[in-house]
């Protein structure tokens, strides 16, 4: 069944028509990769889906309801939850203190509660607590909880990002850039958690200009440039595809 389905989206700034009524729709539990020459519009259709930005025309459904016109804390309640490239964190706080701050939206205290700290509260932030080191253990800093978040590796500030995003349990997980800035090692850690995460029954949505972490980790790619999509298949239908090559010669990037 397909979890996200974007019907003719036109997102246009002034005179630029950054997304120029695109179809797409992804089917739950898969890998989708989302690559496009600089400027493509990669970055403002998860603006569109994250209720970031209002869209001009046309329709976005998630799990088979109308999300476009919600507000972003709205869209994701609803499972539809994006991380950003440059990391978001709360610098001065513990890693942990970043993702219970995550839990948050799904806390299930009142303000009242909060200001009182009554026993339900107490009851309910230690969950958060817990479901927090549950999180981290999964994407794999649970042995630094106590850190402070402004200090750490940029490896480790990426997958504490991913660990936020994973604390407002998102049925789908838009990854803006996950391996963007890594070594080596780090991204093969960092694949190997968007397999992981998947593995969990999560649906992934990524842009990503690495080409050999595209073609190795999506189950299928949309290609998009000048605000249209151009292709779609899989990552070796897409290697193969003329009109991708053609979009790519004379960028840095290289279809491999
Ligand atoms: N807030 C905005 N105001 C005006 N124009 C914008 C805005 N956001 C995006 N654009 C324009 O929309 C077009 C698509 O930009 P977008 O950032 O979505 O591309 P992209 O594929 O994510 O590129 P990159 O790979 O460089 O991040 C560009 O021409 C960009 O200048």
């Amino acid at each position: 069944m397909n979890q996200l389905e974007i019907r003719k989206l036109t997102m246009k700034f002034g005179g630029v028509t950054a997304i120029d009524g695109i179809d797409l729709s992804v089917a739950e539990g898969e890998i989708r990769g989302l690559i496009g020459p600089n400027g493509a519009g990669k970055t403002t259709l998860f603006n569109a889906c994250s209720g970031r930005y209002p869209i001009t025309s046309g329709e976005i459904i998630f799990g088979g309801e109308r999300v476009h016109g919600l507000k972003p804390h709205e869209i994701c309640r609803k499972g539809l939850v994006r991380t950003f490239q440059h990391v978001t964190l709360f610098k001065g706080f513990s890693v942990l203190k970043n993702v219970m701050v995550g839990n948050h939206l799904h806390a299930n205290h009142s303000y009242w509660g909060s200001l009182l700290r009554t026993p339900r509260t107490r009851r309910s932030e230690a969950e958060s607590a817990r479901r927090a080191r549950e999180i981290l253990e999964f994407v794999g800093l649970g042995n630094i909880l106590d850190r402070e978040a402004a200090g750490l590796p940029h490896g480790h500030q990426k997958a504490l990002g991913i660990a936020i995003a994973l604390a407002a349990q998102p049925k789908l997980l838009l990854l803006d850039e996950p391996c963007a800035g890594m070594n080596n090692d780090e991204s093969r850690e960092m694949i190997d958690l968007v397999r992981r995460i998947r593995d969990t029954g999560i649906t992934v949505m990524l842009i990503e200009h690495d080409m050999k972490v595209v073609m190795g980790l999506c189950d299928r790619i949309t290609v998009l440039s000048f605000g249209t999509c151009i292709a779609e298949g899989t990552p070796a239908e897409v290697r193969e595809n003329p009109e991708v090559r053609e979009a790519y010669l004379g960028s840095q990037a290289n279809v491999a």
